[in-house]
């Protein structure tokens, strides 16, 4: 194993009084001299790989003590780099972390960048891509389904099915090719198998791209808009759909002034919901600052659920607000329903949920429409097994392309040599999705997204 230049980063959260433990982590060829200019263990303990030493982290000019601490050590190559390891467990809070970080530097060690350790991970071949980009999932992921299907990533549930796909289109590329050098030599080749072998592979690798909306939807989640005119209710939709008081409710139109958010896990899918100032002709400026800024959350939205006072009935106010959030996915909200049913509804057929946020019903309507109208499926635990991101999908779909090309090829009679092409870029486009066929720039770009000390 060759080891790169000691990079050393804190792999802990670094906001103020967020853990009672901080770690800071070298890897490299260093990795291990610099623990032992820095750290005294006193007594007989032995280092070790793989076993936790107790002691003190000492500046090495002045002898004093930076923290108490432990120490892990991980030998090359039985470590989460493959490199020496070590990783100094401190006291948490920023102080002791970012002393320890910075003796680590003075020792020579450098800053890592973004997922280096990661990538090293990656390039010692400890990991293939689709495991290192569901590392970064499982860190980024924000409901328990979207951990899940990090976690099959990181097991190799992905890597597993498109390595057998690739591996089977080489199968059919040396099959041909054989035929085109040895022509003389070998029996003809049997095309029913081939496009038998080429329908099976393009049959796994569009199930494998059928999982791309949910990947989408469990890494990147949904923001969701409430807006609709001053007091129908939107404010307690929130609450009541949030269970908590998170927003200010009032019997005085024009309560909210600013975005008010809610984080929510809706049938898997993380949900960021926003409750904006209510719309309509304001006079005072804060109020048409806040009205300013409900637009701008409608318009960044996934989904606008427009929301109407039942009592009050659908009204102009409502078909002018429509006017500017029907190009958007949206939902019609028709709340205070306990006050009798609905004078006037919409003559518009989108779908409509009946609510009463200040009695906490209609949330369960209100996620199965979202869910419907965002084409969630049913993202269970059972089928987030394999969840693509869209860089994978990208590449599966040139896959697939490739594929199809082939079969027209074959089709259209055309020579052996032209199967080859299409079916070499099938392969390259397979190769990327597991980081086989990466180039350096590829891998920055997809490493540079993960977090530091990761
Ligand atoms: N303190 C700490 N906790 C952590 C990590 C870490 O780096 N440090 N991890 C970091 O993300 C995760 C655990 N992942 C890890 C994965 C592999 C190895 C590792 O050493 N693997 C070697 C040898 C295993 C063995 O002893 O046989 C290998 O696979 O070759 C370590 C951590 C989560 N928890
Ligand atoms: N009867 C009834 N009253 C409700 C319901 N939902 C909200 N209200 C009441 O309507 C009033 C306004 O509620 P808010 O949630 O503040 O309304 P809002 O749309 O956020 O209002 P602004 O922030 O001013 O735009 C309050 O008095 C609520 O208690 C409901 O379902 N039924
Ligand atoms: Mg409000």
């Amino acid at each position: 194993m060759i080891q790169g230049e000691t990079i050393a980063a804190i792999a802990t959260a670094i906001v103020p009084q967020q853990g009672s433990v901080g770690i800071v982590r070298l890897s490299g060829v260093t990795a291990v001299a610099i623990a032992q200019t820095l750290f005294h263990a006193p007594g007989q303990q032995a280092w070790e790989s793989h076993r936790i030493l107790y002691g003190y982290v000492l500046h090495p000019e002045t002898q004093a003590t930076v923290d108490e601490a432990l120490l892990l050590l991980m030998q090359s190559p039985r470590s989460y780099t493959r490199e020496d390891v070590v990783e100094f467990h401190c006291h948490g809070g920023i102080m002791a972390v970012q002393q320890v970080l910075q003796l680590c530097i003075a020792q020579g060690a450098r800053l890592a960048t973004p997922g280096e350790f990661t990538l090293r991970a990656f390039l010692n071949g400890r990991l293939d891509l689709t495991q290192a980009e569901g590392i970064a999932d499982l860190v980024g992921a924000q409901s328990p389904q979207a951990a899940q299907a990090a976690m099959a990533g990181i097991r190799g549930k992905l890597t597993d099915v498109i390595r057998h796909c690739r591996s089977r289109c080489l199968d059919v590329l040396a099959e041909v090719e054989a035929r085109i050098d040895f022509a003389d030599d070998l029996p003809p080749l049997d095309q029913g198998e081939v496009k038998a072998q080429l329908g099976a592979i393009l049959a796994d690798v569009t199930q494998v791209l059928d999982t791309a909306h949910q990947g989408e939807l469990l890494r990147t989640g949904l923001k969701v808009a409430i807006v609709g005119q001053p007091n129908v209710g939107k404010s307690s939709l929130l609450n009541a759909w949030s269970r908590s008081d998170r927003a200010i409710v009032t019997a005085l139109p024009g309560t909210t002034r600013d975005v008010v958010e809610s984080q929510l896990v809706v049938g898997g899918i993380p949900v960021q919901v926003l409750d904006t100032a209510g719309i309509r002709d304001a006079t005072d400026q804060v109020e048409q600052m806040g009205i300013e800024r409900s637009q701008s959350a409608a318009q960044a939205a996934d989904v606008v659920l427009l929301t109407m006072d039942a009592s009050v009935g659908w009204t102009q106010a409502e078909t002018d607000l429509y006017a500017t959030i029907r190009h958007k996915p949206h939902i019609i909200v028709v709340n205070k329903l306990d006050l009798g049913p609905p004078v006037a509804l919409p003559d518009l057929s989108v779908p409509l949920v009946k609510t009463a946020a200040a009695q906490g019903e209609g949330i369960d309507a209100l996620e199965q429409a979202i869910l419907t109208i965002v084409n969630a499926g049913q993202v269970t635990a059972a089928n987030t097994e394999l969840a693509v991101n869209q860089r994978q999908a990208a590449a599966l779909t040139r896959a697939h392309v490739a594929l199809r090309q082939v079969q027209s090829t074959i089709a259209a009679l055309l020579p052996l040599d032209f199967w080859t092409i299409d079916l070499r870029d099938a392969i390259r486009a397979l190769g990327e999705v597991t980081g086989e066929e990466m180039t350096e720039s590829m891998l920055d770009e997809i490493f540079s997204r993960f977090c530091i000390g990761k």
